[in-house]
Protein backbone atom coordinates (compact mmCIF):
# COMPACT_ATOMS: atom_id res chain seq x y z
CA UNK A 1 0.00 0.00 0.00
CA UNK A 2 1.45 3.72 -0.70
CA UNK A 3 1.30 6.90 1.81
CA UNK A 4 -1.43 6.34 4.52
CA UNK A 5 -2.95 9.38 6.02
CA UNK A 6 -5.56 9.75 8.95
CA UNK A 7 -7.30 12.73 9.04
CA UNK A 8 -8.91 13.60 12.51
CA UNK A 9 -11.95 15.84 12.47
CA UNK A 10 -12.63 18.27 15.00
CA UNK A 11 -14.68 21.08 15.96
CA UNK A 12 -11.56 23.39 17.62
CA UNK A 13 -11.83 25.73 19.93
CA UNK A 14 -10.49 29.30 20.86
CA UNK A 15 -6.95 29.10 22.12
CA UNK A 16 -6.70 33.05 23.72
CA UNK A 17 -9.55 35.57 24.52
CA UNK A 18 -9.32 37.03 21.15
CA UNK A 19 -9.79 34.04 18.96
CA UNK A 20 -13.32 33.78 21.04
CA UNK A 21 -15.25 36.32 18.68
CA UNK A 22 -13.52 34.80 15.12
CA UNK A 23 -14.01 31.25 16.39
CA UNK A 24 -18.08 32.28 17.13
CA UNK A 25 -18.18 33.79 14.09
CA UNK A 26 -17.16 30.79 11.99
CA UNK A 27 -19.17 28.60 13.95
CA UNK A 28 -22.01 30.72 13.01
CA UNK A 29 -21.49 31.31 9.67
CA UNK A 30 -21.95 27.01 9.10
CA UNK A 31 -25.95 26.65 8.00
CA UNK A 32 -25.06 23.24 9.49
CA UNK A 33 -25.23 25.17 12.38
CA UNK A 34 -27.95 27.56 11.73
CA UNK A 35 -30.25 26.55 9.30
CA UNK A 36 -31.72 29.99 7.18
CA UNK A 37 -33.16 29.84 4.74
CA UNK A 38 -31.39 33.08 2.90
CA UNK A 39 -27.95 32.10 2.69
CA UNK A 40 -27.11 36.38 2.24
CA UNK A 41 -28.38 36.24 5.86
CA UNK A 42 -25.98 34.27 7.52
CA UNK A 43 -22.99 36.39 7.63
CA UNK A 44 -24.90 39.72 9.31
CA UNK A 45 -26.52 37.11 11.55
CA UNK A 46 -23.31 34.88 12.30
CA UNK A 47 -22.07 38.38 13.12
CA UNK A 48 -24.49 39.27 14.93
CA UNK A 49 -24.77 36.39 17.21
CA UNK A 50 -20.64 36.29 17.94
CA UNK A 51 -20.49 39.97 19.15
CA UNK A 52 -23.42 39.81 21.28
CA UNK A 53 -22.46 36.37 23.07
CA UNK A 54 -18.23 36.77 22.88
CA UNK A 55 -18.43 38.48 26.42
CA UNK A 56 -20.16 35.53 27.91
CA UNK A 57 -17.83 33.00 25.93
CA UNK A 58 -15.27 34.62 26.72
CA UNK A 59 -15.85 34.86 30.47
CA UNK A 60 -16.55 31.18 30.19
CA UNK A 61 -13.28 30.59 28.73
CA UNK A 62 -11.74 32.44 31.57
CA UNK A 63 -12.78 29.97 33.49
CA UNK A 64 -10.88 27.46 32.21
CA UNK A 65 -7.77 29.17 31.70
CA UNK A 66 -8.60 31.71 29.13
CA UNK A 67 -8.84 29.27 26.05
CA UNK A 68 -9.48 25.43 24.56
CA UNK A 69 -7.33 22.51 25.80
CA UNK A 70 -9.00 20.96 22.43
CA UNK A 71 -6.11 21.80 20.15
CA UNK A 72 -3.61 20.40 22.18
CA UNK A 73 -5.08 17.13 23.53
CA UNK A 74 -6.30 16.49 19.86
CA UNK A 75 -2.67 16.79 18.88
CA UNK A 76 -1.38 14.50 21.67
CA UNK A 77 -4.59 12.04 20.61
CA UNK A 78 -3.15 12.46 17.20
CA UNK A 79 0.73 11.31 18.32
CA UNK A 80 -0.36 8.68 19.96
CA UNK A 81 -2.47 7.13 17.51
CA UNK A 82 0.27 7.67 14.87
CA UNK A 83 2.73 5.67 17.25
CA UNK A 84 0.10 3.07 18.57
CA UNK A 85 -0.65 2.06 14.40
CA UNK A 86 3.24 2.05 13.35
CA UNK A 87 4.01 -0.48 17.17
CA UNK A 88 1.39 -2.91 15.05
CA UNK A 89 2.70 -2.39 11.50
CA UNK A 90 0.96 0.46 10.35
CA UNK A 91 3.04 3.38 8.99
CA UNK A 92 0.37 6.11 8.79
CA UNK A 93 0.87 10.08 9.13
CA UNK A 94 -2.06 11.64 10.98
CA UNK A 95 -3.49 15.35 10.01
CA UNK A 96 -5.53 17.69 12.03
CA UNK A 97 -8.30 19.19 10.97
CA UNK A 98 -10.67 21.58 12.67
CA UNK A 99 -13.72 22.81 11.18
CA UNK A 100 -14.32 26.66 13.15
CA UNK A 101 -10.72 27.10 14.28
CA UNK A 102 -6.85 26.07 13.95
CA UNK A 103 -5.69 23.98 12.40
CA UNK A 104 -8.13 24.79 9.74
CA UNK A 105 -9.27 21.45 7.54
CA UNK A 106 -8.58 23.47 4.31
CA UNK A 107 -4.85 23.36 6.44
CA UNK A 108 -5.03 19.95 6.78
CA UNK A 109 -5.59 18.80 3.31
CA UNK A 110 -2.69 20.94 2.04
CA UNK A 111 -0.33 19.28 3.74
CA UNK A 112 -1.84 16.20 3.07
CA UNK A 113 -1.40 16.87 -0.57
CA UNK A 114 2.17 18.11 -0.12
CA UNK A 115 3.06 15.16 1.92
CA UNK A 116 1.61 12.80 -1.04
CA UNK A 117 -0.51 11.08 0.74
CA UNK A 118 -2.19 8.28 -1.31
CA UNK A 119 -5.09 6.46 0.74
CA UNK A 120 -6.70 9.29 3.23
CA UNK A 121 -8.81 7.65 6.52
CA UNK A 122 -11.30 10.34 7.17
CA UNK A 123 -12.25 9.70 11.32
CA UNK A 124 -14.39 12.34 13.01
CA UNK A 125 -13.71 12.48 16.72
CA UNK A 126 -17.03 12.60 17.15
CA UNK A 127 -18.15 8.95 18.23
CA UNK A 128 -22.00 9.59 16.78
CA UNK A 129 -22.84 11.05 13.48
CA UNK A 130 -24.38 14.61 14.19
CA UNK A 131 -25.86 16.91 10.92
CA UNK A 132 -23.90 19.60 12.88
CA UNK A 133 -20.47 18.30 13.76
CA UNK A 134 -18.89 15.17 11.48
CA UNK A 135 -21.72 16.35 8.89
CA UNK A 136 -20.58 19.59 8.40
CA UNK A 137 -17.06 18.84 8.33
CA UNK A 138 -18.05 16.17 5.28
CA UNK A 139 -19.85 18.89 3.23
CA UNK A 140 -16.75 20.81 4.23
CA UNK A 141 -14.46 18.46 3.00
CA UNK A 142 -17.10 17.86 -0.35
CA UNK A 143 -16.61 21.54 -1.37
CA UNK A 144 -12.82 20.75 -1.15
CA UNK A 145 -12.80 17.84 -3.08
CA UNK A 146 -15.57 19.63 -5.81
CA UNK A 147 -12.90 22.10 -6.08
CA UNK A 148 -9.78 20.84 -6.51
CA UNK A 149 -9.87 17.39 -9.12
CA UNK A 150 -6.14 17.24 -8.43
CA UNK A 151 -7.78 15.59 -5.01
CA UNK A 152 -9.01 12.79 -6.91
CA UNK A 153 -5.95 10.57 -6.89
CA UNK A 154 -5.92 10.26 -3.71
CA UNK A 155 -8.06 7.28 -2.46
CA UNK A 156 -9.85 8.10 0.78
CA UNK A 157 -12.75 6.45 2.89
CA UNK A 158 -14.66 8.10 5.49
CA UNK A 159 -15.87 6.34 9.10
CA UNK A 160 -19.22 8.16 9.61
CA UNK A 161 -19.46 7.06 13.09
CA UNK A 162 -18.66 4.82 15.56
CA UNK A 163 -20.41 4.49 19.16
CA UNK A 164 -20.18 0.64 18.64
CA UNK A 165 -16.65 0.05 18.46
CA UNK A 166 -16.16 -2.66 21.25
CA UNK A 167 -12.68 -0.66 22.76
CA UNK A 168 -14.09 2.38 22.63
CA UNK A 169 -17.29 1.43 25.03
CA UNK A 170 -14.62 -1.13 27.39
CA UNK A 171 -12.66 2.69 27.66
CA UNK A 172 -15.84 4.24 28.49
CA UNK A 173 -16.82 1.49 31.01
CA UNK A 174 -13.23 1.69 32.65
CA UNK A 175 -13.50 5.33 33.59
CA UNK A 176 -16.80 5.15 34.83
CA UNK A 177 -15.97 1.92 36.71
CA UNK A 178 -12.96 3.62 38.19
CA UNK A 179 -15.10 6.49 39.35
CA UNK A 180 -17.47 4.69 40.83
CA UNK A 181 -15.30 3.19 42.73
CA UNK A 182 -13.81 5.90 44.29
CA UNK A 183 -17.45 6.42 46.01
CA UNK A 184 -18.06 4.82 49.60
CA UNK A 185 -21.51 3.14 48.12
CA UNK A 186 -20.54 2.32 44.27
CA UNK A 187 -24.05 0.64 43.42
CA UNK A 188 -25.92 3.67 44.86
CA UNK A 189 -24.34 6.26 42.88
CA UNK A 190 -27.02 7.56 39.83
CA UNK A 191 -24.88 7.44 36.72
CA UNK A 192 -26.00 10.31 35.05
CA UNK A 193 -24.88 10.62 30.99
CA UNK A 194 -25.15 14.65 29.50
CA UNK A 195 -24.83 14.36 25.30
CA UNK A 196 -24.32 17.65 23.98
CA UNK A 197 -27.75 18.55 22.21
CA UNK A 198 -28.88 19.65 19.23
CA UNK A 199 -32.10 21.35 18.06
CA UNK A 200 -35.19 18.90 18.41
CA UNK A 201 -35.93 20.26 14.10
CA UNK A 202 -32.17 18.31 12.91
CA UNK A 203 -33.67 15.14 14.48
CA UNK A 204 -37.59 15.76 13.43
CA UNK A 205 -37.40 17.29 10.11
CA UNK A 206 -33.90 16.90 9.14
CA UNK A 207 -33.53 13.02 9.58
CA UNK A 208 -30.15 13.36 12.19
CA UNK A 209 -29.68 10.39 13.77
CA UNK A 210 -27.52 11.69 16.21
CA UNK A 211 -30.20 11.04 19.03
CA UNK A 212 -30.91 7.63 18.36
CA UNK A 213 -26.96 6.75 18.33
CA UNK A 214 -26.28 8.74 21.64
CA UNK A 215 -29.58 6.34 22.77
CA UNK A 216 -27.88 3.22 21.69
CA UNK A 217 -24.58 4.20 22.75
CA UNK A 218 -25.56 5.28 26.44
CA UNK A 219 -27.15 1.12 26.87
CA UNK A 220 -24.23 -0.48 25.04
CA UNK A 221 -21.57 1.38 27.84
CA UNK A 222 -24.53 0.23 30.63
CA UNK A 223 -24.07 -3.10 29.01
CA UNK A 224 -19.94 -3.58 29.30
CA UNK A 225 -19.90 -2.15 32.32
CA UNK A 226 -22.44 -4.22 33.74
CA UNK A 227 -23.00 -2.73 37.11
CA UNK A 228 -26.74 -2.64 38.48
CA UNK A 229 -26.47 1.25 38.75
CA UNK A 230 -29.84 3.36 37.92
CA UNK A 231 -28.96 5.87 34.85
CA UNK A 232 -30.32 8.58 32.80
CA UNK A 233 -29.66 10.33 29.84
CA UNK A 234 -29.88 14.47 29.22
CA UNK A 235 -28.73 16.90 26.80
CA UNK A 236 -26.39 19.68 27.59
CA UNK A 237 -25.42 22.98 25.78
CA UNK A 238 -28.60 24.62 24.76
CA UNK A 239 -27.97 27.57 22.50
CA UNK A 240 -30.93 29.81 21.62
CA UNK A 241 -34.39 30.42 21.64
CA UNK A 242 -35.73 27.13 19.52
CA UNK A 243 -36.41 23.75 21.61
CA UNK A 244 -33.36 21.13 21.77
CA UNK A 245 -33.11 17.55 22.72
CA UNK A 246 -34.62 16.85 26.09
CA UNK A 247 -34.56 15.98 28.78
CA UNK A 248 -31.81 19.21 29.26
CA UNK A 249 -29.19 18.22 31.39
CA UNK A 250 -29.45 21.77 33.63
CA UNK A 251 -33.23 20.26 34.56
CA UNK A 252 -32.90 16.54 34.94
CA UNK A 253 -30.00 17.46 37.86
CA UNK A 254 -32.61 19.01 39.90
CA UNK A 255 -35.11 16.47 39.00
CA UNK A 256 -33.26 13.63 40.33
CA UNK A 257 -31.86 15.34 43.61
CA UNK A 258 -36.08 15.45 44.43
CA UNK A 259 -36.24 12.19 43.71
CA UNK A 260 -33.65 11.92 46.59
CA UNK A 261 -30.57 10.96 44.88
CA UNK A 262 -27.47 12.28 46.58
CA UNK A 263 -24.27 10.86 44.86
CA UNK A 264 -23.73 11.61 41.12
CA UNK A 265 -21.52 10.47 38.88
CA UNK A 266 -21.69 12.83 35.20
CA UNK A 267 -20.45 11.13 31.98
CA UNK A 268 -19.95 13.45 29.16
CA UNK A 269 -20.82 11.43 26.42
CA UNK A 270 -20.31 13.35 22.97
CA UNK A 271 -16.90 14.80 23.24
CA UNK A 272 -13.36 12.52 23.48
CA UNK A 273 -11.68 15.12 24.74
CA UNK A 274 -11.80 17.76 27.53
CA UNK A 275 -13.33 21.41 26.66
CA UNK A 276 -15.38 23.86 27.68
CA UNK A 277 -18.25 21.77 27.89
CA UNK A 278 -16.54 19.49 30.21
CA UNK A 279 -13.98 21.81 32.08
CA UNK A 280 -16.61 24.91 32.85
CA UNK A 281 -20.21 23.51 31.63
CA UNK A 282 -20.03 20.30 34.15
CA UNK A 283 -17.45 20.87 36.46
CA UNK A 284 -18.42 24.57 37.52
CA UNK A 285 -22.28 25.37 36.28
CA UNK A 286 -23.88 22.18 36.98
CA UNK A 287 -21.57 21.13 39.75
CA UNK A 288 -23.12 24.25 41.49
CA UNK A 289 -26.83 23.61 40.17
CA UNK A 290 -26.51 19.99 41.82
CA UNK A 291 -24.98 21.08 45.44
CA UNK A 292 -27.85 23.98 45.58
CA UNK A 293 -30.79 21.19 44.74
CA UNK A 294 -29.19 18.94 47.53
CA UNK A 295 -26.76 16.56 45.53
CA UNK A 296 -24.00 15.58 48.27
CA UNK A 297 -21.16 13.68 46.13
CA UNK A 298 -21.13 15.09 42.69
CA UNK A 299 -18.75 13.08 40.40
CA UNK A 300 -17.38 13.78 36.75
CA UNK A 301 -15.76 10.68 34.39
CA UNK A 302 -12.78 12.45 32.24
CA UNK A 303 -13.14 12.67 28.89
CA UNK A 304 -11.48 9.62 26.96
CA UNK A 305 -8.37 11.84 25.76
CA UNK A 306 -5.14 9.53 25.52
CA UNK A 307 -6.74 6.74 27.24
CA UNK A 308 -4.56 3.57 25.69
CA UNK A 309 -7.78 1.56 25.48
CA UNK A 310 -9.07 4.56 23.40
CA UNK A 311 -6.24 4.76 21.24
CA UNK A 312 -6.09 1.46 20.81
CA UNK A 313 -9.98 1.66 19.62
CA UNK A 314 -8.82 4.46 17.14
CA UNK A 315 -6.12 2.31 15.66
CA UNK A 316 -8.38 -0.48 14.93
CA UNK A 317 -11.36 2.08 13.40
CA UNK A 318 -8.41 2.85 10.61
CA UNK A 319 -6.98 -0.48 10.48
CA UNK A 320 -10.53 -1.86 9.54
CA UNK A 321 -11.81 1.24 7.41
CA UNK A 322 -7.64 0.29 5.21
CA UNK A 323 -9.18 -3.35 4.71
CA UNK A 324 -12.98 -2.67 4.43
CA UNK A 325 -14.38 -1.52 0.68
CA UNK A 326 -14.15 2.46 0.49
CA UNK A 327 -16.81 4.56 2.09
CA UNK A 328 -17.05 7.98 -0.22
CA UNK A 329 -18.04 11.64 1.23
CA UNK A 330 -20.14 11.63 -1.20
CA UNK A 331 -21.81 7.86 -0.03
CA UNK A 332 -21.94 9.57 3.18
CA UNK A 333 -23.51 12.93 2.04
CA UNK A 334 -26.02 11.76 -0.89
CA UNK A 335 -28.85 13.75 -0.47
CA UNK A 336 -30.64 10.73 -0.97
CA UNK A 337 -30.06 9.83 2.04
CA UNK A 338 -32.61 10.16 4.75
CA UNK A 339 -30.21 12.84 6.64
CA UNK A 340 -30.97 16.30 4.90
CA UNK A 341 -28.30 18.69 5.13
CA UNK A 342 -30.77 21.76 3.76
CA UNK A 343 -34.20 20.43 4.90
CA UNK A 344 -36.24 21.94 1.74
CA UNK A 345 -39.53 23.47 1.69
CA UNK A 346 -42.50 23.61 -0.01
CA UNK A 347 -44.70 26.84 -0.89
CA UNK A 348 -47.86 27.17 -0.95
CA UNK A 349 -50.24 29.90 -1.54
CA UNK A 350 -53.00 30.96 0.61
CA UNK A 351 -53.72 31.14 4.68
CA UNK A 352 -50.91 28.61 5.07
CA UNK A 353 -48.56 27.75 7.55
CA UNK A 354 -45.75 28.21 5.37
CA UNK A 355 -47.06 31.94 4.58
CA UNK A 356 -47.10 32.34 8.79
CA UNK A 357 -43.62 30.97 8.66
CA UNK A 358 -42.70 33.22 6.10
CA UNK A 359 -44.63 36.30 7.92
CA UNK A 360 -42.87 35.46 10.92
CA UNK A 361 -39.25 35.07 9.07
CA UNK A 362 -39.83 38.70 7.53
CA UNK A 363 -40.62 39.91 10.66
CA UNK A 364 -37.61 38.59 11.60
CA UNK A 365 -35.24 40.37 9.54
CA UNK A 366 -37.03 43.55 9.49
CA UNK A 367 -36.04 43.03 13.53
CA UNK A 368 -32.51 41.83 12.52
CA UNK A 369 -32.19 44.94 10.42
CA UNK A 370 -32.65 47.69 13.53
CA UNK A 371 -30.76 45.61 15.45
CA UNK A 372 -27.69 45.75 13.30
CA UNK A 373 -28.26 49.19 12.40
CA UNK A 374 -28.83 49.95 16.39
CA UNK A 375 -25.20 47.81 17.36
CA UNK A 376 -23.14 48.84 14.63
CA UNK A 377 -24.88 52.65 13.69
CA UNK A 378 -25.37 51.83 10.23
CA UNK A 379 -28.17 50.51 8.25
CA UNK A 380 -28.02 47.06 6.63
CA UNK A 381 -27.73 48.52 3.40
CA UNK A 382 -24.24 50.12 5.03
CA UNK A 383 -23.38 46.77 6.78
CA UNK A 384 -23.53 44.81 3.27
CA UNK A 385 -21.55 47.05 1.61
CA UNK A 386 -24.44 48.37 -0.58
CA UNK A 387 -24.06 52.19 0.60
C1 LIG B 1 -21.06 16.16 19.67
C2 LIG B 1 -20.62 17.31 19.97
C3 LIG B 1 -21.22 18.60 19.60
C4 LIG B 1 -22.48 18.87 19.03
C5 LIG B 1 -23.58 17.92 18.62
C6 LIG B 1 -22.55 20.30 18.88
C7 LIG B 1 -23.63 21.02 18.35
C8 LIG B 1 -23.81 22.38 18.46
N1 LIG B 1 -22.98 23.29 19.12
C9 LIG B 1 -23.50 24.56 19.03
C10 LIG B 1 -22.95 25.75 19.57
C11 LIG B 1 -21.68 25.88 20.16
N2 LIG B 1 -20.75 24.89 20.32
C12 LIG B 1 -19.61 25.42 20.89
C13 LIG B 1 -18.44 24.76 21.19
C14 LIG B 1 -18.25 23.38 21.03
N3 LIG B 1 -19.20 22.43 20.70
C15 LIG B 1 -18.63 21.19 20.64
C16 LIG B 1 -19.26 19.97 20.35
C17 LIG B 1 -20.54 19.85 19.79
N4 LIG B 1 -21.37 20.83 19.34
C18 LIG B 1 -17.22 21.36 20.96
C19 LIG B 1 -16.21 20.25 20.98
C20 LIG B 1 -16.99 22.72 21.17
C21 LIG B 1 -15.64 23.39 21.42
C22 LIG B 1 -15.40 23.59 22.85
C23 LIG B 1 -14.13 24.25 23.19
O1 LIG B 1 -13.43 23.72 24.09
O2 LIG B 1 -13.80 25.31 22.68
C24 LIG B 1 -19.80 26.80 21.11
C25 LIG B 1 -18.76 27.76 21.68
C26 LIG B 1 -18.72 27.76 23.18
C27 LIG B 1 -19.80 28.61 23.73
O3 LIG B 1 -19.86 29.80 23.47
O4 LIG B 1 -20.68 28.01 24.41
C28 LIG B 1 -21.08 27.11 20.65
C29 LIG B 1 -21.75 28.45 20.66
C30 LIG B 1 -24.70 24.45 18.29
C31 LIG B 1 -25.61 25.64 17.97
C32 LIG B 1 -24.89 23.11 17.93
C33 LIG B 1 -25.96 22.45 17.15
C34 LIG B 1 -26.68 23.00 16.22
FE1 LIG C 1 -21.26 22.82 20.30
Amino acid sequence: MGKVGVLLLNLGGPEKPEDVRPFLYNLFSDPEIIRLRFSWMQSPLAWFIATTRAKKSQENYKQIGGGSPLRYITETQAQALQAHLQQKGTDAKIYIGMRYWHPFTEEAIDRIKRDGIEHLVILPLYPHFSISTSGSSFRLLEKIWQEDPSLNRIEHTVIPSWYKEPKYLQAMAQLIAEELDKSANPDKVHIFFSAHGVPLSYVTEGGDPYQKEIVDCTALIMETLNRPNPHTLAYQSRVGPVEWLQPYTEEAIPELAAQGVKDLLVVPISFVSEHIETLQEIDIEYREIAEESGIENFYRVPALNTHPVFIDSLATLVEDALKSPSVQLSEVMHPEKTVKMYPQERWEWGMTTAAEVWNGRLAMIGFLALLIELISGQGPLHFVGLL
